[in-house]
């Protein structure tokens, strides 16, 4: 089991600890730190355009080939005043700025020893021998609202909760607009995906910090991975890249977005529901030498009571079922199991 101290980033080092290089394998086969440009830009869906009656088509059809080619496209008039984004990026930098000792305050070991899913720290070290991330986090789960766990929400700097609170509304406005479009795409209900979610679905916030490391071509930010929820609403660093995605072998890098775009990327929870028209992209985040990054994420989850399966609207004997179902809290905590492993969940749930 981790110590209390054995996830956390040395700042003053030249070499990295041995614990955080990747593994040789993922040196080799054509998959090295640095990736290729993106062989056409990132597909941009303007929001408003796309749920008004005017220019919906035109918007649709770029998001069913985003969704087809990529898993996951950048969101533009989606609504949310640049001045809140700023300000959540501002509260979250000035919460990594603070001492260890206060953000320990938040820790997500309980008792400096057991791991929870919320808190201030990194992922679950599950044995000695595992390979570690190079980024600092901030995990809080924001919604349903009563069920927020205040004790872990920071309260440096002063306005962090009512921001991420007015953040989150935001937010949820942009994903069920998002959520109703791609329903849409499958000739469903509008709200079928929604539904989907059960009485009680999640959204985990979870702000990311990587520092900025000396050996970028042997150590990740986050390994190679596909997000565990729904949908994930990604708010990028506007000046330093980092993050990249796979596609047929080859890992793309990700510029970083100027004018308040928000990145939208598919989680193998969508997947499963849609069995398997709609898939969500490995990504990864790389290191940089001189700078520093920081993103957040809000990732949407279905009721962990709920379980996850096809929508039975999507099947017939061309389209048999292809995924198991699965209780949404299983899925979560196999889903941390198989990321220690460095491997993929979804895999174990074909059919
Ligand atoms: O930092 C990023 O750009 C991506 C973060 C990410 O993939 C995640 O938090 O799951
Ligand atoms: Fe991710």
């Amino acid at each position: 089991m981790a110590d209390h101290d054995s996830w956390r980033i040395p700042s003053t080092v030249q070499e990295p600890p041995s614990r955080y290089l990747i593994p040789e394998q993922e040196r080799l086969g054509g998959q090295q730190l640095v990736g290729e440009e993106m062989p056409e830009p990132v597909p941009f869906i303007d929001l408003r355009r796309l749920l008004a009656f005017d220019g919906a088509e035109e918007e649709a059809a770029k998001l069913r080939s985003a969704l087809q080619n990529w898993g996951f496209f950048l969101v533009t008039n989606h609504g949310i005043e640049a001045s809140l984004i700023d300000a959540v990026v501002a509260a979250s930098r000035e919460f990594f700025l603070q001492s260890l000792a206060q953000k320990r305050e938040y820790s997500n070991l309980i008792e400096g020893k057991q791991w929870q899913l919320q808190g201030y720290g990194n992922d679950p070290v599950k044995s000695q021998d595992q390979i570690l991330d190079w980024s600092d986090r901030l995990h809080l789960r924001v919604e349903p609202e009563d069920e927020r766990d205040l004790a872990l929400w920071p309260r440096h700097p002063e306005s962090f909760r009512d921001i991420l609170h007015e953040y989150t509304l935001n937010c949820k406005t942009v994903k069920d607009g998002i959520l109703r479009a791609m329903a849409k795409l499958l000739e469903l209900d509008d709200d079928c995906l929604i539904n989907q979610f059960g009485e009680k679905g999640s959204t985990y916030a979870r702000f990311n910090y990587y520092p900025a490391c000396p050996r970028p071509d042997l150590v990740l930010g986050i390994r190679p991975h596909c997000d565990v929820c729904v949908l994930t609403l990604l708010l990028m660093d506007k000046d330093v890249g980092g993050l990249q995605v796979l596609r047929d072998g080859t890992w793309y890098s990700v510029p970083p977005v100027r004018d308040y775009a928000l990145l939208v990327n598919v989680g193998v929870s969508m997947e499963i529901m849609t069995n398997g028209i709609f898939r969500g992209p490995v990504h990864r985040v790389v290191t940089n030498s001189e700078k520093e990054r920081m993103s957040l994420a809000m990732f949407y989850a279905a009721d962990l009571e709920k379980e996850i399966e096809p929508i039975a609207e999507l099947l017939d004997e061309n389209q048999p079922i292809r995924y198991k179902k699965i209780k949404c809290k299983d899925f979560v905590s196999a889903h941390y199991e198989y990321f220690s492993k460095r491997e993929r969940v979804i895999e174990s749930l074909k059919i």
